[in-house]
């Protein structure tokens, strides 16, 4: 243990967190940090450091409890392997709750429950939720700590897991501590506990969880409580539950924009750098796409940020960008040397958290797609023996990797920039197997606003549910705004008003996962991707023929250049067809979610939607 990381026992009066051992005389933190206490009755509590010593100390902690198998040092340095209960492994979005004082307030896309009822429900469960494990408080920071205004939060969690993975995904520790004493600043309370407390001497489980999970924001107040699970999205609570939903709000109250965004750094052959963000949902390809190995000559991609984007409006009226994680938290499966060479590389550095992958006889992990070959023997994601034979996978399919941003040989140096980057353009992409092309440019910025809000995509394993089903998905923000979704719409709208409108950046819609009438891939994805952001750049630069479409400009079957590639421009010309029968029941499903809006749909976006049925009629 570090000397600097304080642990107090219950008996402990309050006063010892203004003692020599106090991390901080942040009163309101001491106020909250006493609260939970005497509500969850945790056998001690610890201040996180967020330290080296710390973290080992915490590791071999979870290697003793068999919360973690520790990796083979020569593949994975200080690395580990997690392995949820089967029934822990997703994102719950039907067990996640906006709890705005007006149900309005928190729209038809969200779960609502009035907050005061929602308090006696979770004052409840959380009573005594901690008793006989250690409660750890997690100072942390979303963004650049010397940021004008840092956005603050303090988990506390009874989950050394989560007290690991938050050290790679945000600023943790005593300097963030330090800092928000010496601003006197707000933070967001971030409160989480697994629901499973452990009576005088009984014996623990590897991972601890309740059957019965609540994911619950409090807009005004700007809190989270987070009860039942331990996995990932709903338990390291700096990423969707702050970084997401709760930013959100203080985004629509600040006058700047919390988005579900990768970002990343393109340089043409002419060295000439453009900056990119895309939204595409859950297991859609953000992380693939952010760490893009281009196919094709002279163009380098460097990454940002693979899942959350912060951006307002510069001085200038720009539209800038910054990541405010500074980790990865990456689905494994499809992940591999051939398809992801950067990510494999920033893993193969270690210090990072494997969950629900398979373990390899030499002490190594393994998921589907990590390798072409598949080893003849694993230990899969449940602790069983498994054999290619065996008809289910070896990792779950949203088995992830936790690994820190800094270990990507191609993170761009604008990375630290407290003020981001100017973006150029900004991608909309779903998974869809018909109807939506390749790449659409929008006619302009309302019309890719709309675009954004009719994005549409196939369910993936990142949330528990029914996978495959085609959802709407604006902005690929559906789990993720906290507040009315005809209002967040309104936000976009009436931001960019104000903004230097030849700035703005251009708008475009992605499927990289169309299909062909065989059944394959209509496109082959991954690093080929760079083919159409070239073709994304030569649109900006004005170079670049396009095709105009009821729904926007596609490229010409030869506007993608395809050197290198095995195939033709009759099959770029697929690619992008635009299908009348597809779309005509494409507006209907557009028209129907709309529908759900009622009065809250922006007027703007009702025209777009006039307009683009007009165009397919007069098509
Ligand atoms: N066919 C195809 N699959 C892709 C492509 N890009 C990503 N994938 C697969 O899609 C899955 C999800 O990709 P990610 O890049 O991890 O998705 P993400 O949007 O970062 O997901 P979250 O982290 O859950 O938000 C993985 O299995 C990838 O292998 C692509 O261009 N083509
Ligand atoms: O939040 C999670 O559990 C994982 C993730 O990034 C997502 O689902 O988008
Ligand atoms: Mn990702």
């Amino acid at each position: 243990m570090t000397a600097d990381t304080t642990t107090t026992s219950p008996e402990d009066d309050a006063q010892s967190y203004g003692s020599a051992q106090a991390a901080t005389n942040h009163q309101a933190l001491l106020a909250w940090v006493r609260e939970v206490q005497q509500l969850t009755q945790p056998a001690q509590v610890v201040w996180v450091d967020g330290s080296e010593a710390e973290n080992t100390r915490l590791s071999d902690e979870l290697v003793a409890a068999g919360t973690f198998v520790r990796l083979n040092p020569e593949l994975f340095p200080n690395s580990f392997a997690a392995f949820s209960d089967p029934k822990d492994v997703a994102r719950v979005e039907e067990q996640t709750f906006i709890c705005s004082k007006n149900e309005r307030e928190a729209g038809f896309t969200n779960n609502w429950m009035d907050p005061d009822e929602m308090k006696v429900k979770l004052n409840g469960l959380f009573s005594g939720a901690m008793r006989g494990r250690t409660m750890y408080v997690i100072p942390f920071v979303m963004g650049h700590l010397d940021a004008e205004d840092p956005k603050f939060g303090v988990e506390i969690t009874d989950s050394a897991y989560v007290v690991t993975s938050m050290r790679i995904m945000a600023t943790i520790g005593t300097a963030v501590l330090d800092r928000m004493t010496q601003l006197d600043a707000g933070f967001v309370p971030a409160l989480h506990s697994l629901g499973a407390p452990l009576s005088d001497g009984e014996a623990d489980v590897p991972w601890p969880c309740n059957d019965e999970k609540w994911i619950v924001h409090f807009p005004e107040e700007r809190s989270i409580w987070s009860y039942g699970s331990g996995y990932g999205g709903n338990a390291l609570l700096g990423k969707k539950c702050y970084a997401l939903r709760i930013a959100s709000v203080m985004a629509r109250d600040e006058g700047w924009l919390a988005e579900h965004m990768l970002i990343l750094k393109l340089t043409s052959p002419q060295e000439k750098t453009y900056y990119l963000s895309a939204a595409f949902p859950s297991a859609c390809g953000k992380t693939n796409l952010a760490l893009l190995d281009p196919t094709i000559e002279g163009w380098k991609v460097e990454t940002l940020g693979d899942d959350i984007t912060w951006m307002r409006f510069g001085k200038e009226g720009e539209l800038r960008a910054v990541n405010p994680e500074a980790g990865l938290f990456g689905v494994a499966p499809g992940t591999g040397w051939h398809t992801n060479p950067n990510a494999m590389r920033a893993i193969a550095k270690g210090n990072s958290v494997f969950t629900n992958v398979a373990l390899t006889d030499d002490g190594g992990v393994w998921w589907e797609g990590m390798t072409e070959e598949v080893p003849a023997h694993l230990i899969d994601w449940q602790g069983r023996d498994w054999t290619p034979d065996m008809d289910h996978p070896a990792a779950h399919p949203n088995a992830r990797f936790c690994t820190p941003i800094d270990q990507i040989d191609m993170l761009a140096e604008e990375f630290n920039r407290p003020d981001g980057v100017e973006l150029s353009a900004i991608l909309f992409g779903g998974r869809r197997k018909t109807t939506v092309p390749l790449v659409t440019q929008s006619r302009n910025w309302a019309n890719g606003i709309f675009m954004g809000s009719t994005l549409s995509s196939e369910t993936t394993a990142a949330a528990a549910g029914e996978v495959g089903r085609v959802r709407r998905d604006p902005m690929a923000m559906l789990p993720f705004i906290g507040y009315d979704a005809g209002d967040y719409l309104r936000h976009w709208l009436t931001l960019s008003a104000g903004a230097d409108q030849a700035r703005l950046p251009k708008i475009f819609l992605v499927n990289w996962f169309r299909r062909t009438a065989a059944g394959g891939f209509a496109w082959p994805g991954f690093g080929d991707n760079s083919r159409v952001l070239k073709w994304v750049i030569e649109r900006l630069e004005g170079t670049a023929d396009a095709v105009e479409t009821p729904i926007g400009f596609v490229p010409t079957g030869d506007g993608i250049d395809l050197t290198g590639l095995d195939m033709t421009p009759a099959e770029v010309e697929a690619a992008v067809h635009v299908d009348a029968v597809e779309w005509a029941q494409e507006l209907e499903g557009i028209e129907q979610w709309y529908a759900g809006f009622g009065a809250s749909l922006p007027d703007e976006l009702k025209g777009q939607l006039e307009e683009l049925k007009e165009r397919f009629s007069n098509a």
